[in-house]
């Protein structure tokens, strides 16, 4: 579903932010991407959302060589990607039920589609009651869970997390962590990106790190059938 060969993403002439990274998930995976602050975390997810391209090596997802997508095909591409960011980027000035439409409004999907998906989407996240709510009315977990149905309420194959847990207590993190288990189990892609360590070793799932740009663990060379080593083409 997501495969990385060899790529290399350079924002300038000598600063390597991800140098020859190999890796590929599949349908229903979910990994971990960790990494000390620096190694490349963001860059790799903002190259599976085509919000920045590779210098050298090749972006597929869900069979989709990336690199010279049009322009005009970026939105299609994002379409099949929800992501959850650490601050959840809601919006204050909208309910809960408006916050997670926005994504089938940007396609737009019927009301009666709309209403139907946002409230499959929040009871999958345990809030189909508090659709009315403001946002600024939840507390962080639930605000968290508002971010997670939004990414999720156009079905998307791939869903990406940027540090979804970095501000909730642990309790709440593992309740994050089982919505997450979830979407896997019925076939969504799922890559983590944190720093939280402790969280990465109780749920012990395949894990990438990286450490200067580069996969130290947990990636795989769908070309060389091993991690690391590969000098080129
Ligand atoms: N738009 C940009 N222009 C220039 N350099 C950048 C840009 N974005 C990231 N970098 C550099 O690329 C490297 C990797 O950054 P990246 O944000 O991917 O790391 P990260 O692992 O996500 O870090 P953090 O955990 O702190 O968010 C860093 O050295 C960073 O300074």
């Amino acid at each position: 579903m997501i495969e990385f060969r060899q790529v290399t993403k350079r924002y300038d002439s000598d600063h390597t932010a991800l140098a020859q990274v190999n890796f590929s998930l599949n349908r229903g995976e979910l990994a971990f991407l960790t990494g000390h602050s620096g190694a490349g975390k963001s860059t790799l997810l903002k190259l599976i959302m085509v919000m920045e391209r590779p210098s050298a090596g090749e972006v597929v997802v869900g069979g989709q060589l990336l690199n010279r997508l049009p322009r005009r095909q970026i939105p299609y591409i994002r379409r099949h990607i929800g992501v959850v960011f650490q601050n959840h980027q809601l919006l204050f000035d909208r309910t809960v039920f408006d916050n997670v439409a926005m994504p089938l409004e940007v396609m737009g999907a019927s009301p009666r589609d709309i209403g139907r998906r946002v409230r499959a989407a929040l009871d999958k996240v345990g809030l189909l009651n508090k659709e009315k709510m403001n946002p600024m009315q939840l507390s962080g977990g639930e605000q968290q869970r508002v971010g997670i149905a939004r990414a999720v309420v156009n079905k998307p194959p791939v869903l990406l997390a940027d540090e979804p847990t970095g501000n909730l207590d642990p309790e709440l993190s593992a309740d994050i962590m089982n919505l997450f288990t979830r979407f896997s189990q019925v076939g969504v892609t799922v890559l983590i990106a944190t720093h939280d360590i402790g969280l990465v070793n109780e749920m012990d799932r395949r894990t990438l790190t990286l450490d200067h740009g580069r996969l130290i663990a947990g990636g795989s060379s769908p070309l060389q059938g091993a991690a690391g080593g590969v000098s080129g083409h």
